[in-house]
């Protein structure tokens, strides 16, 4: 044992040397002194710092705007890019919502296809709906389906179900509303429009849905938890089993000459939309498909209510500290639930979507979705309990402005107010900026500081460097309101 402790390199470095004098020694046994010394207080140093950070009061950012608007795939982002471990355990559950996303589209066609067999009219005079709509030539030849739809329908057919299934599984019987993505754009529904355009589904705690009721105690309620994981994984694998059976005939669908045809003449954008799918039925409909981080961008699921979800960040200015991000149901029945969130938040992210100056609310077909979105934002900014909180104006979806301007939709016969000035997205951007920020000056109960972002959150590339700037200027703003600054 002697032996083995003199031939270790550590013990033979830190021993005295043999011939050490008497103040040799003193002057080693204090040097040893000093540096234990110092050793403590750097270990009390970094045990105060550890404490103080826990004392620190959370970071809490609210995420307003209208449904549609954005707020989900904003808060996304953050999780992609400050919560990598948890972003990458839940990439599986979003493939019920990709799948959903997927069946929804096919079945919006297969209704359509439905009502120009059965000879329901095309509704371009939808009266409710004022967006000024291209007219359709009266000349063109009747649309040409044959035996090969009726086919297609038929196999289609088990979709129904798996369809029905997903909902489920995604937590809450689906709620119905009329929504805006056909609606809106200057595209027509059909008559016998199906009664759900868009599927609500009640987002809350549906990934913990999905992995199945764990953890219970009783040996009843372990009995039923182990009853329902099974029910649900036998129900996920028989939606991807059938998805992936009738992939070929989704793609032919989609890829059919009348369908398109009849898609164009009836102005349906579907591609447009969001939780579009079709153009990646390949990938989709595979037995062992789990979705991209792009997939989770696109895919589309309404929020119910008030979410939160916490942020611990491990790197950056804000390391160490746990950020608390309120996402919201942005539809008018959804609103007044945002009001109790308004008391100690740090920063509000509105959202408004740049690309909808031509739709209308899915809850309101009165109201046009941008002036709908200039009301929200002076509402917010004219508030007194949000007077010292900072607001950072997101206009987002600048991707979809940018595609429709090139389709040669034109802004000013929406907006008169843009008058002749350049039919571009900068352009059109500026003029929304200088609009929202007039209402911000104008509304503020105290003077601060605007902050816009042109953003096109479904790019996580682009969206990570404005979180960046985003997550200085709030955690200023979080010092700031603790007095820890200034
Ligand atoms: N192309 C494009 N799509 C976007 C953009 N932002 C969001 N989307 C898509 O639009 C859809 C709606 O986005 P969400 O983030 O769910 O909207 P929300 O504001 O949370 O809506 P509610 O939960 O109903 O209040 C999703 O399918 C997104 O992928 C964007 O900048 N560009
Ligand atoms: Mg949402």
């Amino acid at each position: 044992m002697g032996r083995q402790a003199d031939e270790d390199p550590l013990s033979l470095a830190i021993q005295p040397p043999p011939n050490e004098t008497p103040e040799q020694r003193d002057s080693r046994l204090q040097a040893e002194a000093l540096a234990r010394r110092i050793s403590n207080d750097i270990d009390e140093e970094l045990k105060a710092e550890k404490a103080a950070l826990k004392k620190k009061p959370p970071v809490k950012v609210l995420l307003l705007g209208q449904s549609e608007s954005g707020k989900s795939t904003t808060l996304k982002n953050f999780q992609m890019n400050y919560a990598k471990n948890t972003w990458a355990e839940e990439l599986a559950s979003w493939r019920t919502v990709v799948q959903l996303n997927l069946l929804r589209n096919v079945h919006t066609i297969l209704d359509l296809v439905s009502s120009e067999m059965d000879g329901t009219p095309d509704s371009s005079a939808d009266s409710e709906d004022e967006t000024p709509t291209p007219s359709i030539d009266d000349r063109q030849p009747p649309l040409r389906f044959t035996e090969k739809h009726g086919v297609l329908k038929l196999r289609l057919l088990p979709l129904r179900s798996v369809q029905k299934d997903l909902e489920d599984r995604l937590g809450a019987s689906s709620v119905e509303e009329n929504s805006g993505y056909l609606a809106g754009n200057g595209m027509n529904t059909p008559k016998s429009k199906p009664k759900s355009q868009e599927v609500f589904v009640r987002s809350s705690g549906w990934k913990t849905t999905l992995r199945a009721a764990n953890g219970r105690r009783s040996s009843d309620a372990r009995h039923e938890a182990g009853s329902v994981r099974r029910t649900t994984e036998v129900d996920a694998r028989r939606a991807t089993e059938v998805i992936a059976s009738c992939g070929d005939d989704i793609k032919t669908l989609w890829e059919d000459e009348t369908v398109q045809e009849m898609l164009k003449r009836r102005r349906v954008r579907l591609d447009d939309t969001p939780g579009f799918f079709l153009a990646d039925i390949d990938r989709i409909a595979r037995r062992d498909y789990v979705p991209s981080d792009n997939d989770v961008m696109r895919a589309r699921l309404r929020t119910l209510g008030v979410q939160e979800h916490k942020i611990h960040f491990q790197e950056g200015p804000a390391a160490g500290m746990d950020w608390i991000i309120y996402d919201v149901g942005g539809s008018r029945t959804q609103r007044p639930a945002w009001f109790p969130y308004f008391d100690d938040c740090d920063a509000i992210i509105f959202l408004a979507p740049v690309n909808c100056f031509d739709e209308k609310l899915a809850e309101d077909r009165r109201v046009n979705r941008l002036e709908d979105s200039y009301a929200l934002w002076k509402m917010i900014c004219s508030s007194k309990l949000l007077a010292k909180t900072q607001i950072i104006l997101f206009l987002n979806k600048c991707d979809l402005l940018e595609k429709k301007l090139r389709s040669g939709v034109k802004v000013n016969k929406f907006v008169p107010s843009l008058g002749d000035r350049k039919n571009d997205a900068h352009t059109v951007t500026q003029y929304f900026a200088q609009h929202f920020k007039e209402i911000f000056k104008h509304c503020s109960p105290e003077p601060r500081s605007f902050r816009v972002h042109l953003t096109s959150v479904v790019d996580p590339k682009a969206t990570s460097l404005t979180l960046q700037v985003v997550e200085e200027n709030v955690l200023k703003a979080h010092l700031r309101k603790a007095d820890l600054i200034e």
